[in-house]
């Protein structure tokens, strides 16, 4: 490996754009691989980075080193893949042929088992999990926004240690974890959010601020949480509160809400989940990725999930174009009576 490291993002959209733009702006050496449209994007514009505190953070549009061919990934010393679930094989068929020697990947994607499709299209590779806990918002002409806290973590591995200085340069240090399923099964509690989120069609914030949209997060992760007890698998604690103790926050009343959970609701005012952002430009979203996974683990443990279920079926519908406009109290009363 060159001294300083080359790093490829594979699937410049929102997270790769924001965690590869701030790489770039910060002195190391990153090529980004997307779709046209945002190939053409941030060729016109660069990148404009921002966070929900002050980071400023530019790559003007000469120093973008973006396209829409996969050739950056010959001389990558580490590739962030950062496409949506349903794309992660096309992803990992296309690095297979292309890596160089000794090449690590990272999935900075939500979900579970990414990593595990990379692997099994890459053998003899190793392919690290990462978890990505804000949330990132194309604003449009190449900005990028982070709108929520939180560290990015990955599973932990001595191949990181060439790397480890570039993340902390751009201000985005990488936690490193021993359990990383905890830490996924952690995160997708919360992803629980994101069909709600959609269905709301609301920001982030917005929702969160109404009692009605948290009691039905509560119930889909109360659910979750039932399956995880039965198949033994204990979700890390990414929060001052302890995953079991989450649900029973999110029935406060809004003004307790508010008071308690003043971190949970310091998100940019018009952010969005993911799932939403998917609904809205008309793609598959990731639901079976997420709620799917707690109806997938039920199954194997027998254990009922008529919440999570309903969310996915929901969701089909809305990405089938049938959606519907739900207030948080009539989606309570439909998942209530599920
Ligand atoms: N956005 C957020 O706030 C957060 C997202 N995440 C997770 O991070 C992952 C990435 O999400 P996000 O950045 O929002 O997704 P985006 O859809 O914004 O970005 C992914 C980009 O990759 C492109 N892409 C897909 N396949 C290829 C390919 N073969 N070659 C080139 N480009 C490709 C997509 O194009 P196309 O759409 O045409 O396929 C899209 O432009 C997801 O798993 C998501 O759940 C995690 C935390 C927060
Ligand atoms: C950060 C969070 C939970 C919400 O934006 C997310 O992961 C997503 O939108 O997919």
């Amino acid at each position: 490996m060159a001294s300083s490291p080359e790093i490829c993002v594979f699937g410049a959209g929102s997270i790769g754009c924001y965690v590869g733009g701030r790489l770039a702006a910060t002195g190391t050496a990153v090529r980004f691989i997307g779709r046209e449209r945002v190939v053409s994007e941030v060729r016109a514009h660069g990148l404009h980075l921002t966070d929900w505190q002050d980071a400023d953070l530019k790559v003007p549009a000469s120093d973008a080193r973006i396209d829409t061919e996969p050739e950056a990934l010959a001389t990558a010393d580490l590739v962030l893949v950062t496409v949506k679930s349903a794309a992660t094989e096309e992803a990992g068929r296309t690095l297979a042929s292309r890596l160089k020697p000794g090449a690590i990947v990272i999935s900075f994607q939500n979900g579970l088992h990414n990593a595990q499709v990379l692997r099994g299209l890459l053998p003899g590779r190793t392919v690290l999990t990462g978890m990505v806990p804000f949330n990132v918002a194309a604003q449009g002409q190449g900005h990028f926004h982070a709108g929520s806290e939180g560290t990015l973590e990955v599973e932990q591995h001595a191949v990181l240690a060439p790397f480890v200085e570039a993340f902390n340069r751009a201000g985005l240090p990488l936690k490193q974890h021993t359990d990383i399923v905890a830490v996924q099964w952690a995160k997708l509690l919360f992803n629980l959010n994101n069909s709600l989120n959609a269905l709301a069609d609301l920001p982030l914030k917005q929702e969160l601020s109404q009692r009605a949209w948290r009691r039905c997060l509560a119930l889909a992760q109360q659910e979750a949480l039932a399956v995880l007890g039965r198949a033994g698998v204990k979700p890390a604690k990414l929060t001052p509160l302890p995953p079991g103790w989450i649900p029973l926050l999110l029935g406060a009343p809004d003004a307790v809400f508010g008071v308690l959970a003043k971190k949970m609701l310091a998100i940019d005012p018009k952010a969005r989940s993911s799932m939403w952002d998917d609904l809205h430009a008309g793609r598959k979203t990731e639901v079976d990725y997420l709620n799917g996974e707690v109806v997938r683990l039920g199954q194997q443990h027998g254990v009922s999930t008529p919440v999570n279920s309903r969310l996915v079926a929901l969701i089909r519908e809305a990405e089938e174009g049938k959606r519907r406009q739900w207030t948080g109290e009539a989606l309570l009363a439909e998942l209530t009576k599920a």
